[in-house]
């Protein structure tokens, strides 16, 4: 169903210095819920290696545990079992404090509903991003504008998210992620909420990031559209990778 090649963990080293460059390792990958007494079991076991400048998909059915697995492999969770390594670094053995530096150091995060403070102008989403990362004042306002160029949205800097349309809000949300130059894009399902042609700009800009900037980029996506520009698809079902 999928003609994208799956790469298994076996196939590659976490250590940086001998050949394989994965950015996201993960070996193991089992959670649990707890509900009462009762536990359930949401991953079952995910093993997947993400190759640097990847688009590498994660597809499955409503509950098959994408976003938790995504949550897992960008640190915004730690999994029950199993290890996960970003850039070579085991991040289920950090402090939460060393987490939180890192997640902001590395990773760019896309949601499908923008999560735009609605009170600041696009400029203001990226600089209050930049400031956090260390970046302030002019400095900051000429990265935003940089940032919303590079996103065709140069024009748009000085308005407000409701000024704008979804496909919009969506590639200031994209210049957001990119502020510090993050090495890994982390996405859920970014283009859940946008018409044909704005869903498809955000692809084009999502392909020239991994492909021009190099960024890894992994996505939860229900969107067939994404298949073509991706490297790679993973299909979950019921906790597990599907198998070919
Ligand atoms: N914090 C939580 N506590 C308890 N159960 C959870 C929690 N988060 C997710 N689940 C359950 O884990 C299962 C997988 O959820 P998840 O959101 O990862 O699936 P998904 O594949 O992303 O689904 P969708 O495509 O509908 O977003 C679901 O049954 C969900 O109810």
């Amino acid at each position: 169903m999928f003609p994208k090649r799956r790469r298994q963990v076996d196939s590659l080293s976490t250590d940086f210095n001998h050949g394989e460059t994965a950015t996201i390792v993960a070996e193991g990958i089992e959670m649990a819920f707890r509900s009462g007494n009762q536990s359930y079991q949401v991953l079952k076991g995910i093993d997947l290696a993400v190759q640097s400048g990847d688009i590498q998909l994660l597809m499955g059915p409503s509950g098959s545990g994408k976003t938790t697995l995504l949550s897992i492999l960008a640190g915004l969770m730690k999994p029950t079992v199993g290890k996960v390594y970003l850039l070579g670094e085991e991040i289920t053995r950090l402090s939460q404090s060393k987490l939180t530096t890192f997640r902001r150091e590395k990773i760019g995060f896309i949601f499908q509903n923008f999560n735009l403070f609605p009170a600041l102008t696009a400029a203001e989403n990226i600089e209050v991003v930049l400031n956090i990362k260390g970046v302030k004042g002019v400095k900051a306002r000429s990265q935003a504008q940089g940032l919303l160029e590079q996103v065709g949205l140069g024009l748009q800097a000085n308005q407000k998210p409701a000024d704008l349309s979804g496909g919009q809000k969506q590639r200031v949300a994209i210049a957001r992620a990119l502020a510090g130059h993050p090495r890994i894009i982390m996405a859920d399902e970014p283009t859940a909420a946008l018409d044909s042609q704005s869903g498809h700009k955000v692809i084009e800009l999502l392909r020239r990031l991994a492909k021009e900037e190099g960024c890894t980029v992994l996505m939860v996506t229900h969107d067939p559209r994404i298949i073509d520009v991706a490297d790679s698809v993973i299909y979950l079902e019921d906790g597990m990778i599907k198998e070919g």
